[in-house]
Formats: structure tokens, sequence, C-alpha cells
């Protein structure tokens, strides 16, 4: 049987009147990616942010590697985010720290590593697995935003987590440079065997790289199925995502 990572159990969130989620529901197994698609504003971010426990849920129940998540305090969530990589919408990185403070910034700070050399060592190495080797001393403001993404997604996987979030990561870049990224996401995950969940509205990127795909509207999941599913789906859910996007597409393209 498929090992679990994570399940949401009818997740509900609202901010003052407004509902955000409406009881979701879903789950990743061990070494899957799952891509997270919807229309803005649909809640795919709180569902990010939920499971990092950024946010509590007002209902429902978070599980994660088997244990329930959903009400830990800021103390007891110190261990289970160690086993976390985010890779935040636009990278969010230090602008006044060079490209290894950016990396070895999880090292210092979250496993309190103290041997430099091994700290070099392993931002290094990440560094090289992302395509960026002898960056180290750049500054973020000297990289292009594809580069950016790549030291982000450094940064995330350089402690060896189980679970990488993914906000959006081949938003704002080309063609080219976002199926590099999405290369690269696929690719990792498969080599350090690291679930992973994607958000995005870049159909090509979930098709591309993810073993299941979760379509949200209005707070809830309206549709799942592998990439094959999709493509040879019907569904009026489907195919009215398909249909915004590529109106999207159209206006973006307008002379
Ligand atoms: N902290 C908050 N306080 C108030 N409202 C919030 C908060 N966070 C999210 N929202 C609202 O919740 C709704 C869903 O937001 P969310 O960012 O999860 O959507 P999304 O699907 O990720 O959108 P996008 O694709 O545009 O990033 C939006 O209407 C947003 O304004």
């Amino acid at each position: 049987m498929e090992e679990e990572i994570l399940r949401l159990e009818g997740i509900k969130k609202s901010f003052g009147d407004k509902i955000v989620l409406k009881g979701l529901s879903l789950s990743v197994n061990k070494g899957e990616i799952a891509a997270l698609m919807g229309p803005s504003g649909c809640g795919k971010t709180t569902v990010l942010r939920s499971i990092s426990r950024l946010i509590e849920p007002d209902d429902g129940k978070i599980i994660l590697y088997g244990n329930d998540i959903t009400h830990l305090s800021e103390r007891e969530l110190i261990e289970i985010r160690k086993r976390i990589g985010i890779v935040f919408q636009g990278g969010a990185l230090f602008d006044s720290m060079t490209v290894f403070e950016n990396v070895a910034f999880p090292l210092r700070y979250c496993l309190e590593i103290k041997d430099e050399k091994r700290m070099r060592e392993m931002v290094s190495a990440m560094l090289e697995s992302v395509e960026l080797s002898g960056i180290e001393d750049l500054m973020p403001a000297d990289l292009s935003g594809g580069m950016r993404k790549r030291v982000a997604l450094a940064r995330a996987l350089v402690y060896n987590p189980s679970f990488l979030l993914l906000d959006e990561p081949t938003t704002g870049l080309d063609p080219q440079t976002a199926r590099h990224i999405d290369r690269l996401v696929a690719n990792l995950s498969r080599k350090y065997n690291v679930s992973a969940m994607t958000v995005t509205h870049d159909v090509v990127s979930a098709l591309g790289i993810a073993d299941r795909i979760f379509l949200m509207k209005e707070g809830d999941i309206v549709w799942q199925g592998t990439p094959e599913e999709w493509e040879a789906s019907n569904d009026p859910e489907v195919a009215a995502f398909l249909l915004g996007t590529k109106s999207i597409r159209q206006r973006g393209n307008a002379p």
C-alpha cells in the first residue's frame, strides 16, 4: 500500500465573514508531486499556508507524516517544520544577504549547524543540484528571475525536508525558464525522495510534473486525477478552468 504523507480532512477556513475553504479534503502519497490548480482567489495559497500551519484552520484535520498537526502550538511545530521545505511566491530571498547566506539560513537557524566548513559544503552541493555552482557570493539583485527561483529551491531543499511546498514556482518566468524549473523540481523530488505540492496557474507545468492534479473552485476541490485523466477529461469544471486560462492568454496576447 502507498504511504500517505499528507491528508487534509474537511478543512474550513474563514477570514472575517469571508469563507475561503469550505471543507476541503485531499491526500498526497510518498514521493508524489501534487499540483493544486484553480482560478485566482479560490483559496490555493490558503491551503499551502494551512499545511505549513502558518495559519490554523477553523475546522477539519491536517495529518502530516501520520501526525495530527491541526492545532499544534508554535513550539510543537518546530520539529514538523524542519521536515517541510517551502518555496514562497516570488522566491522571497533575503535581498540584503548573499546567495550563500540565503541558502545557509535554514542550516544556521533551523538545524543550528555551527561547522562553517560543513555548511559551505552543503550549500555548494545544493547549488550544484540546481545548476548554479559558484554563485555563492552574488546578491539576489544580481540574479535573473529564474535564478532566484532556483536559489529559493536550493534553500528549501538544503536541510533535506521530506515534503516540499511550492507557491507559483513558474509564475513570471518565460516558458523556457519555467520548463527548466519544472525539470529541476521533478528531478530533485526523485533524487531526494521528496513529496511535493505545487500551487500553480500553469497548466503545462502541472501536466509536466504532477502525479496528481487537484482542481479547486471557490474553496473546495472540484476535480482530481492524473495528468492523463486531465487530458482525457470531459468534466465541465476542467473545461471551464481551461477556458478561463485560454481567455487570459488570448487577452494577454492581444495587440
Ligand atoms: N490573511 C487573510 N486575511 C483576509 N483575507 C484573506 C487572507 N488570506 C487570504 N485571504 C482571502 O482569501 C481568498 C483566497 O486567497 P488565496 O490567496 O488563498 O487564493 P489563491 O487561490 O491562492 O489566489 P491567487 O491564485 O490569486 O494567488 C482571497 O479572497 C483572499 O483575499
